[in-house]
């Protein structure tokens, strides 16, 4: 099967030298772009070196909750990748515990229910925020009505969802005690919209959204994505890095969470989003939805301006 129209096809070092000229900064997606799971994928290293030889600023920006900044440091820093500071790095637990002092004004000091990794735990802490549930052992193991977490701390300001594997009953019954305490008014915020993610050896696994959206459906209220593709969310990258937005590319491997967030910020002028067949989206996909755009919720905003196979097929052409 051909992509027949749309986006542009980087297979040539022509068009590879063209699209890197074109952007002088770079918002990599984690997930199916840089690395699956624990293994980087291979050749992406060299895509970056070569970037940051050209003098191009990259940040990473991932939907992914279950790790801290501090985690992604070392993370990277463990495949190979040098000089990746926790400035660089912008994962949803982050941007969870920025939305609640920014949208919803709750100060630094409150606690905070979550159901997710400890990675949420830890960016809450940096701020001064107190988690409650998340990692909590006394949430592990089959199912407990006595449990004292079942009953809602009244000081609790806001409740974060994001990616566990540790999802039980224990841990969703507590966390819609708080979701409907009080007519349902404390803050729900949702770490991402992500149905799967790729993980290793071609597994397609469940990710965060998959969380987010049981709670919202038994809760039965809504939630405030602060992932990709959220506006909020890539507003803020660019202010802290002082991007220009005509001169950024969104690099990731789903169409909408990473493409409609380059698309719908109307990165490089119209034309900043760059499709990487790496990870959950295949060229199939593609095709399906360049042929059906409409049988897709706001499907032309999940077209790709380019897409190539991988980010290291770049540096194939470019070395
Ligand atoms: O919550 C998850 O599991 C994430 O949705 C998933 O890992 C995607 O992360 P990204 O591709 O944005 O790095
Ligand atoms: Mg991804």
């Amino acid at each position: 099967m051909t992509i027949k129209a749309g986006p542009v096809r980087i297979s040539t070092r022509e068009a590879a030298e063209a699209l890197i000229d074109r952007y002088d900064n770079f918002l990599f997606d984690c997930d199916g772009v840089i690395w699956l799971d624990e293994k980087a994928i291979p050749g992406v290293l060299r895509t970056i070196e070569y970037l940051e030889s050209k003098g191009k600023k990259y940040v990473f920006v991932t939907n992914n909750s279950s790790k801290s900044r501090s985690d992604y440091v070392h993370k990277f820093a463990k495949l190979g990748f040098k000089g990746i500071t926790k400035e660089r790095v912008y994962p949803t637990c982050y941007a969870a515990v920025a939305a609640l002092k920014d949208t919803y004004g709750i100060e630094s000091g409150a606690k905070v229910w979550v159901l997710g990794d400890s990675g949420i735990e830890q960016e809450l802490k940096e701020e001064g925020y107190i988690p409650l549930g998340g990692t909590d052992e006394r949430l592990d193991g089959p199912w407990n009505p006595n449990s004292e977490l079942l009953k809602v701390d009244p000081e609790v300001k806001a409740v974060i969802v994001g990616s566990t594997k540790d999802f039980n009953y224990n841990r969703i019954a507590s966390t819609l005690q708080y979701l409907l305490y009080n007519n349902k008014s404390i803050p729900f915020i949702g770490a991402n919209i992500d149905r799967t993610y790729p993980g290793p050896d071609g597994l397609i696994l469940p990710a965060g959204g998959s969380v987010v959206n049981y709670m919202y459906y038994t809760a039965h209220r809504d939630f405030l994505n602060v992932g990709k593709p959220s506006t909020v969310f890539l507003d803020t990258i660019l202010a802290h890095n002082e991007f220009d937005r005509s001169k950024t590319l969104m690099v990731g491997d789903t169409l909408y969470t990473d493409i409609k967030f380059g698309n719908d910020g109307q990165l490089g002028n119209g034309a900043g989003s760059l499709l990487v067949l790496s990870g959950g989206t295949k060229v199939s996909d593609l095709n399906h939805l360049i042929q059906n755009p409409h049988s897709f919720e706001d499907g032309e905003s999940l077209i790709p301006s380019y897409f190539v196979d991988s980010l290291a097929t770049l540096t194939d052409w470019l070395e």
